[in-house]
């Protein structure tokens, strides 16, 4: 790679996550989840047979249905998912700083904008020699996690020289992540008071991929058991479950929604819910858990509903990143 400018740091993190459209509208959503969907790390079929469906079926019905749940959560500096992960990359870039670790942070994502390999061609531009991706993932999982790093790949195959390069493929059980994600919880029972349930919503992924051997469920449980832990919450005050089925397989169990429904006819008139496995709140956690959750279980005959947020620019949060990030970084020179 070509020499660092002066006064450029050397050394760069890409900060990852899934991707989201540009606009609430259909145009936007159909190129997002054309790319998306299309990715074979997240659906796991033979392109002859999916392809078909997705662009006979799926890119004609869905685009429209999700673009209004999108509406309904987009801000005016656009979407919560984007809007967070660039709050994150700055923040991550200042800590660092402040501790005499001088990277440059940049926001990626996935699908859509900013691509990682755009990033990357940027950071090469200038003079970055050395890359840190940080996928935003907790939990490792073969649809996200690898396929980042997929992503990754797919840039490097286009370039002569590549940068030295590091991978965080995962930080389910990283301890400051867990005391991010307590002390959330302890914050928001200061205020509204101690539920006597709390469901950790993590997203789902079809059963099979947890029986070829794909972590993510165990590291699902984990974070949850070291949540639980550091809450000291009795095993019966605990859920964990599953949200956002896509398809006809069958996904990781117990679902969400239909959790918080039984939950309500079993006399719970409080739940705290919170989604561990998402570091900024989105579509998922916003419209699936926040609106459309509280729905349930509230025509259920539940009472009290209590969205916890994602960890988003928590400075806890930031703080989990960077230590993970100076781990990550340990012998390159800075
Ligand atoms: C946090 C981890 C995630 C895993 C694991 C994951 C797997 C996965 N997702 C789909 C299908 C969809 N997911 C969608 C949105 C979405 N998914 C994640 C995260 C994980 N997905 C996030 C953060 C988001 C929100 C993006 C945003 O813009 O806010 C969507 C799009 C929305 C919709 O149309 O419903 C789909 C579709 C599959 C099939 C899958 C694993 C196989
Ligand atoms: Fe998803
Ligand atoms: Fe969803």
């Amino acid at each position: 790679m070509t020499e660092p400018r002066s006064n450029t740091p050397g050394t760069a993190i890409l900060l990852c996550n899934l991707g989201t459209p540009d606009a609430p509208d259909a145009p936007a959503l159909r190129r997002y989840l054309g790319e998306f969907l299309s990715d074979p790390r997240v659906v796991e079929l033979p392109a002859w047979l999916w392809q078909p469906i997705l662009r006979g079926v799926i890119l004609n019905v869905r685009p429209a249905k999700s673009a209004a749940k999108y509406a309904t959560v987009w801000t005016p500096e656009g979407s919560p998912l984007l809007v967070w992960t660039q709050r994150q990359a700055a923040l991550l870039q200042g800590w660092l700083g402040e501790r005499g670790v001088p990277v440059l942070v940049r926001p990626a994502m996935r699908y859509g904008q900013p691509a990682i390999g755009a990033q990357l061609d940027a950071l090469r531009a200038e003079g970055v020699q050395r890359v840190l991706l940080l996928p935003a993932y907790p939990q490792y999982c073969g649809a996200t996690t690898a396929s980042t790093f997929d992503a990754f790949a797919a840039w490097g195959r286009a370039q002569r020289v590549l940068p030295d390069s590091r991978f965080v493929a995962g930080y389910h059980d990283d301890p400051g992540y867990i005391h991010a994600l307590a002390e959330s919880v302890r914050r928001h029972w200061q205020r509204e008071g101690r539920s006597p349930m709390l469901v950790t919503s993590f997203h789902g992924m079809p059963e099979r991929t947890r029986t070829l051997g794909d972590p993510y469920h165990d590291q699902c449980q984990a974070t949850a058991r070291l949540l639980a832990q550091a809450l000291e919450l009795p095993p019966e005050q605990l859920r964990v479950t599953f949200q956002s089925r896509f398809g006809k397989a069958k996904w990781l169990e117990p679902a969400t929604e239909p959790t918080l429904e039984a939950l309500a006819r079993d006399g719970h008139t409080r739940v705290d819910v919170i989604c561990p496995g998402f570091s900024a709140d989105c579509l998922e956690t916003l419209e699936e858990i926040a609106q459309e959750g509280r729905d349930a279980f509230l025509a259920a005959g539940g009472q009290q509903f209590h969205y916890i947020p994602c960890l988003n620019d928590e400075p806890l949060h930031i703080a989990a990143l960077g230590r993970i990030a100076q781990d990550a970084l340990a012998g390159w020179p800075l």
